[in-house]
């Protein structure tokens, strides 16, 4: 893992996190996207080197709808950059960790994802990202 790629936040308005992240920030999201897959919507922010994703949960059934349901606004996960994403699934399995994606799916700001399962890294849901191959 080569460093950390974003921070997850679960919202319940992202209109209104936009506006309040925006003047955290001083600049406006530079991204927003829609990602059907996880029920999603997101905005991303970049402050120095660091990028912030927000997320709103576009369907009940949504992993943010579940976790706003359960705990409320807040950090949702921390997503790594890595080289290799398949190659980093096979270690963390060999590990003993939960991978949840045996394939990686695509993410938001064209990525490749996989998740690890909060239960086996002490209550944090990680995310690794690869830069998507141009299709
Ligand atoms: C936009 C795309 C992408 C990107 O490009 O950046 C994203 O970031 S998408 C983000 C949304 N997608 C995901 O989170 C996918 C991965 N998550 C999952 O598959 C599920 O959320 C889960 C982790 C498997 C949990 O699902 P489920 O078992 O159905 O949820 P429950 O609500 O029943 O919770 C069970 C248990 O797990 C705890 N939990 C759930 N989410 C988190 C979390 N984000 N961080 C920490 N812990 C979490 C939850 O509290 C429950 O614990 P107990 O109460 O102790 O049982
Ligand atoms: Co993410």
């Amino acid at each position: 893992m080569r460093k950390i790629e974003h921070i997850g936040i679960a919202v319940n308005d992202l209109e209104a996190s936009n506006a309040l992240f925006g003047k955290l920030f001083g600049q406006p999201p530079y991204k927003m996207e829609e990602v059907a897959s996880e029920g999603v919507k997101t905005s991303f922010f970049q402050a120095g080197p660091n990028k912030i994703e927000l997320l709103e949960a576009t369907t009940p059934g949504s992993p943010i709808a579940k976790y706003l349901e359960r705990k409320g606004e807040g950090i949702h996960h921390i997503a790594f950059d890595v080289a290799d994403i398949h190659a980093e699934i096979a270690r963390l399995k060999a590990e003993g960790f939960t991978v949840l994606n045996e394939t990686p799916k695509k993410g938001a700001d064209n990525k490749l994802v996989a998740f690890v399962h909060p239960k086996t890294t002490n209550g944090v849901l990680i995310e690794l990202c690869q830069d998507a191959p141009p299709e």
